[in-house]
């Protein structure tokens, strides 16, 4: 490590510390990401080190995935660590909202929210034709570089899909609860790349609400009634998948629901902007839209995908309506049986 210069701490997370450098050989900038040992014991460490770089080799050289420039294991402490080296691609998505748009008060522009989202399909399209769920995603773990650049990064939970061939159950404990699935709530194992465009419906919504979260649920139980209080569940008990999920019992999922009113939420997105929001939001997994899919919708149609001249100035008409968290309905009381 001592090609690298360390410049200071860009974040942490439960995995590792991630730092600013600058490689000494050919004056890069680049980001360090040093795992910890805790994040597994022994053969555990080394398999979540494997299978975070296994990831982001086979996501290589694509523009929306972050670069891995060298993975070196820790010769300090007994070689209990692991280092990667990245590329440096910028700030994240959540300060960036939190710094520019949340503080101000400044809504997203609908054009910018397409943009990146469409960047983010791209790039979670990408991992999931070469078999991968990412099964994090979330503003901390989308990058901006500042030029019209997007990148997802952490794939410390990334792993491959089995693609219907009964591999061992997938954990269902994934994912930041905020983004989290339904069906990942519900206890599924045998979930699919659903668990990733369901994610990107909510980093959509929160763009386009500049920085307030769609569903801050305080407890897995909080977050799925916040989910169902919003977008209705009518449709989910039809769902052939539903009576296999361990929590299909729980008193939440038979408390009687209004129709969705996520269209009250965001009176003025377009109709095109709407139908993207909506199907990457479908609570039924088999009726979420792919990441694929949702590429070919018109709202993409229209957009060159380009970075806008530069972001306006002026406050500007909110897609969303104001203060939507604090309409959804609270806490739930009811315990999962
Ligand atoms: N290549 C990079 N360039 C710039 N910033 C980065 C890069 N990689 C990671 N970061 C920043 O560092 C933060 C922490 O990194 P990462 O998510 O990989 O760690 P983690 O321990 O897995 O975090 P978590 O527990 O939140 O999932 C990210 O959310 C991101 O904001």
């Amino acid at each position: 490590m001592e090609h690298y210069e360390r410049l200071g701490k860009i974040g942490e997370g439960t995995s590792g510390v991630v730092y600013k450098a600058r490689d000494r050989r050919t004056g890069e900038t680049v980001a360090i990401k040093r795992l910890r040992a805790g994040a597994g014991i022994g053969d555990a460490f080394d398999e979540t080190f494997r299978r975070e770089v296994r990831c982001l080799e086979a996501c290589r050289g694509h523009p929306c995935l972050v670069e891995l420039l060298a993975a070196h294991r820790d010769p300090a402490g007994g070689g209990t660590g692991a280092f990667l080296v990245m590329e440096h691609a910028g700030r994240s998505l959540s300060e960036v909202m939190r710094q520019d748009y949340l503080a101000e008060r400044r809504p997203f522009p609908e054009a910018e929210a397409r943009r990146v989202m469409r960047r983010l399909l791209e790039g979670v399209s990408a991992m999931h034709s070469r078999g991968l769920l990412h099964r994090d995603l979330k503003p901390d773990n989308v990058l901006l570089d500042g030029r019209g650049g997007v990148k997802i990064c952490d794939f410390g939970l990334s792993r491959a899909a089995d693609n219907g061939t009964g591999g061992a159950p997938y954990t269902p404990g994934v994912a930041t609860l905020w983004y989290r699935a339904p069906e990942l709530i519900l206890g599924s194992g045998d979930y699919d790349a659903g668990v990733d465009t369901w994610a990107l419906g909510c980093i959509m919504a929160e763009l386009l609400a500049g920085g307030a979260p769609l569903f801050p649920g305080r407890s897995e139980m909080d977050q799925l009634n916040r989910v169902f209080d919003t977008l209705g569940m009518q449709d989910m008990p039809s769902w052939p998948g539903f009576v296999r999920l361990p929590r299909a019992g729980s008193p939440l999922c038979r408390r009687g629901r209004p129709p969705s009113r996520l269209r009250e939420l965001f009176p003025a997105l377009s109709a095109a902007g709407f139908d993207v929001l909506a199907g990457l939001l479908a609570c039924r997994p088999d009726r979420r839209l792919t990441a694929a899919d949702a590429l070919h919708y018109p709202w993409f149609a229209d957009a060159a995908g380009a970075a806008p001249e530069a972001l306006p100035d002026q406050p500007r008409a909110s897609c969303c309506a104001v203060g939507f968290a604090a309409g959804v309905a609270g806490v739930a009381e009811a315990i999962l049986a």
